[in-house]
């Protein structure tokens, strides 16, 4: 679904993608996982062209993907975002800021005048549903809690009917409890409408917990790539260089459950 080869990324003279090799299987759900500043963001925004590459070749859906306006257009289609801030209109109402996610899909004239088709509104409360946010519809989208806002992302991407969701951190702003929840919402919608998923996360137990596979950023460079049970103390070392040694045992799956975090970025605080 997604594969990218050579990808570099350079912001003046600093390299924030060294070479990336990646592909993405159709409804995989893969997490990458690494400390602040290892590439993360600048991966997924390469991957939807937010951020122009400065080598490489990323192909969608078997197409390349270019700064070539239809090639945009068609990728800007079928990959949908999430983001850590959720990113809705506050005065929205909750339907619409999911109805949002039809917009590129709509004919110029209707989205510019927010004329949204019944087919479209079907489509939403549908996406509303599947996050159980259904009797909230009507209500503004800032009345909600941080967790239900994710939601209402969650259900704007699923709108837009993509092939590939980027998530860029989703529950970084969210209690653990929370946390946990909105990603069952969208591994649960990945699994059932077949739509790969890319998720940063910074969270070790969460990729255990959610990824199907884990690619482990450090540097700007792949340095793991494998399935939950693979993330073991010395893995943890090269994607987390530095990390102590407490830390990495705290995090090692034997010892995960019992042990309480040291770092933010290890394991969420129980
Ligand atoms: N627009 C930019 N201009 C210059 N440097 C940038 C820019 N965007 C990102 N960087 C740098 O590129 C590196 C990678 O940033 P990126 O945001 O991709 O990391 P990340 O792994 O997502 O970090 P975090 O988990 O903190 O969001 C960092 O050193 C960052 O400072």
């Amino acid at each position: 679904m997604i594969k990218i080869r050579g990808l570099t990324k350079r912001y003046g003279d600093f390299d924030a993608l060294k070479g990336i090799d990646l592909d993405v299987a159709p409804g995989e759900f893969l997490v990458v996982l690494g400390p602040s500043g290892a590439g993360k963001s600048t991966l997924l925004r390469c991957i939807n062209r937010l951020c122009e590459p400065t080598q490489g070749d990323i192909h969608v859906d078997g197409q390349r993907v270019t700064a070539e306006r239809a090639s945009l257009r068609r990728a800007r289609r079928q990959v949908a975002m999430i983001f850590q801030h959720y990113n809705v209109v506050p005065r929205l109402s909750v339907l619409k800021n999911v109805l949002t996610g039809r917009l590129g899909a709509m004919p110029s004239v209707a989205s510019w005048l927010q004329v949204f088709p019944r087919r479209d509104i079907e489509i939403a409360r549908e996406c509303l549903r599947r996050v159980e946010l259904e009797e909230k519809a009507e209500l503004r989208t800032d009345t909600l809690s941080g967790g239900q806002k994710q939601r209402v992302g969650i259900a704007r991407a699923l709108a837009q009917q993509p092939k590939i969701i980027l998530a860029d951190e989703p529950v970084a702003s969210l209690d653990p409890k929370t946390s946990r929840t909105v990603l069952q919402y969208l591994k649960q919608a990945s699994r059932e409408l077949g739509i790969s998923v890319v998720c940063n996360l910074h969270q070790i137990e969460y990729a255990r917990e959610f990824g199907e596979r884990i690619v482990g950023v450090s540097g700007g460079r792949i340095v793991f790539e494998g399935g939950p049970d693979q993330l073991t103390d010395e893995v943890l070392h090269r994607i987390y260089p530095g990390l102590d040694e407490g830390t990495a045992k705290a995090a090692s799956p034997a010892r995960a459950a019992a042990t309480p975090p040291r770092h933010d970025f290890a394991l969420e605080e129980a």
